[in-house]
């Protein structure tokens, strides 16, 4: 390496992901520096605990609990340690004297990814986020990059792990939610506190972020409608089965004449399409571009290794700029977001209604549907002694201003007992 530049690197927490950035780190010097045109040297860990149990390869020199003093001396800063702050405080410090940050913090990013970006153009520095959206898959790279001569029309991400290992056993075992729950927090996929998981809100800040990414602007997890799937039950898993779909949280970034929508929900999604065929704890990511036409990226949304090869990836492209001492992209950021109102978005609509099972009913609900100009598509019933009548009811392409009005006259119907449950459909 004698000539080439060397980088000072570093990292900020040691957990699941900041351990195994450090082993490659460690590990992978030569290589690394081979890659990157310049070397990248660990120059230390900010940790809260120095005597905390690690990897006994990680030399116990590079520990210390004064991060501010490690950013101080770094050209690279790599940010693991989550939460907003003292993360973000970390960050804009690093970028504000001109090192470069590569962080997984989707949550900081979709709340506070513009000021930031900002920090770094004004300061000739870079940050870059591929782990915080998908884990291990290159995501943010293809929609920024590689599709940056294309016009990206929407995204549709399975981007929370969590969720799709107990939407995927509810839909394979019949389960259901809490039970599932419970698993995947024994097997360690879902948090102690899952409510960011199962929520929707850890995918709404990916959401946030692909749709900033895809239409040039800024969006920030505050401005995504969220649901998150509390309320899936095993009969509707088992209803939408039947009817050959698989139930499965979105996030979904889409551009109309009008404006943006972007959302997360549990919606429908046909067996046939690629997003059904994603099973347990993975992730993937459906684009749909104008000249690329429909591509999708798969792999492992979470975990230690996989993550930080997302993380390492990033290392050496921000690496490679600052050996090159090529000039920096400002970003394609450039129009603020025309967001549409949530009840502006058009989609297709699944109802679950349970109804009396007598002469008239059917016709009581189509006249609700007709009178506000929302059109069937097909509608099943099923009746069993414990649970009665119970109708699902697929429409065409409504508002959601027309579903909302839809639900709340079928409600007062006196044929109706109650809506069992309101979902979209999503995909081809
Ligand atoms: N684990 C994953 O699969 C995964 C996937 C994608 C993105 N991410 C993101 O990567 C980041 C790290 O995730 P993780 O799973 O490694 O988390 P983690 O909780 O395992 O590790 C974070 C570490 O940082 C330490 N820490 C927290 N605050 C600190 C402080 N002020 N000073 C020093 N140390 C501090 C904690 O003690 C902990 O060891 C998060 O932003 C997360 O959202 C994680
Ligand atoms: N909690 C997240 C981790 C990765 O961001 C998931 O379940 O996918
Ligand atoms: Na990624």
């Amino acid at each position: 390496m004698s000539g080439e530049k060397n980088l000072k690197v570093a990292l900020l927490g040691c957990g699941t992901v900041g351990a195994q950035v450090a082993r490659i780190l460690l590990e992978d010097a030569n290589e690394l520096a081979a890659r990157s045109g310049a070397g990248l040297q660990l120059i230390g860990i900010a940790v809260r605990n120095l005597d905390a149990k690690r990897d006994a390869a990680l030399p116990q020199e590079l520990f210390t609990t004064d991060a501010p003093g490690l950013i101080a001396q770094a050209d690279v800063v790599i940010e693991l340690l989550g939460g907003m702050e003292p993360a973000g405080e970390y960050i804009a410090a690093a970028l504000s004297k001109g090192a470069s940050v590569i962080t997984g913090n989707k949550a900081l990013i979709a709340l506070k990814g513009a000021e930031l970006n900002a920090l770094a153009s004004q300061h000739g520095a870079q940050l870059r986020y591929e782990a915080a959206v998908a884990g291990a898959i290159p995501i943010l790279r293809p929609i920024a990059d590689s599709l940056a001569g294309d016009h990206i029309t929407k995204v549709m991400g399975i981007v929370n792990g969590t969720t799709n290992f107990i939407l995927d056993a509810m839909d394979t075992t019949g389960a259901a939610f809490d039970d599932v729950l419970a698993e995947a927090q024994a097997l360690g996929y879902a948090e102690a506190d899952p409510t960011a998981d199962v929520g929707g809100h850890d995918a709404a800040a990916k959401a946030a972020i692909l749709a900033s990414l895809a239409f040039h602007t800024t969006v920030s997890s505050e401005q995504v409608s969220t649901q998150g799937i509390t309320e899936v039950t095993a009969a509707d898993v088992a209803a939408a089965s039947a009817a050959g779909y698989v139930i499965k949280l979105l996030a979904i970034a889409e551009r109309a004449e009008a404006g943006i929508s972007v959302r997360v929900y549990p919606a429908l999604v046909r067996r046939s399409h690629p997003l059904a065929t994603v099973h347990g704890a993975f992730n993937a990511v459906f684009v749909e571009a104008e000249n690329a036409g429909d591509l999708m990226f798969y792999g492992a949304g979470a975990g230690g290794n996989p993550t930080a090869s997302a993380v390492m990836g990033d290392v050496v492209a921000v690496a490679r700029q600052i050996a090159a001492g090529a000039p920096l992209p400002n970003g394609s950021v450039s129009q603020a977001p025309r967001l549409l109102d949530f009840e502006a978005i058009d989609t297709r609509y699944w109802i679950g209604l349970s109804v009396k099972d007598q002469p008239g009913v059917l016709a009581a609900i189509a006249t609700v549907f007709g009178e506000h100009g929302v059109s069937i598509e097909s509608m099943s019933q099923q009746v069993d002694a414990e649970a009665g009548a119970q109708l699902r009811i697929l429409t065409h392409q409504g508002t959601e201003a027309a579903l909302a009005s839809t639900v709340e006259a079928l409600t007062a119907l006196d044929a109706v007992h109650c809506v069992l449950s309101v979902m979209r459909v999503e995909g081809n």
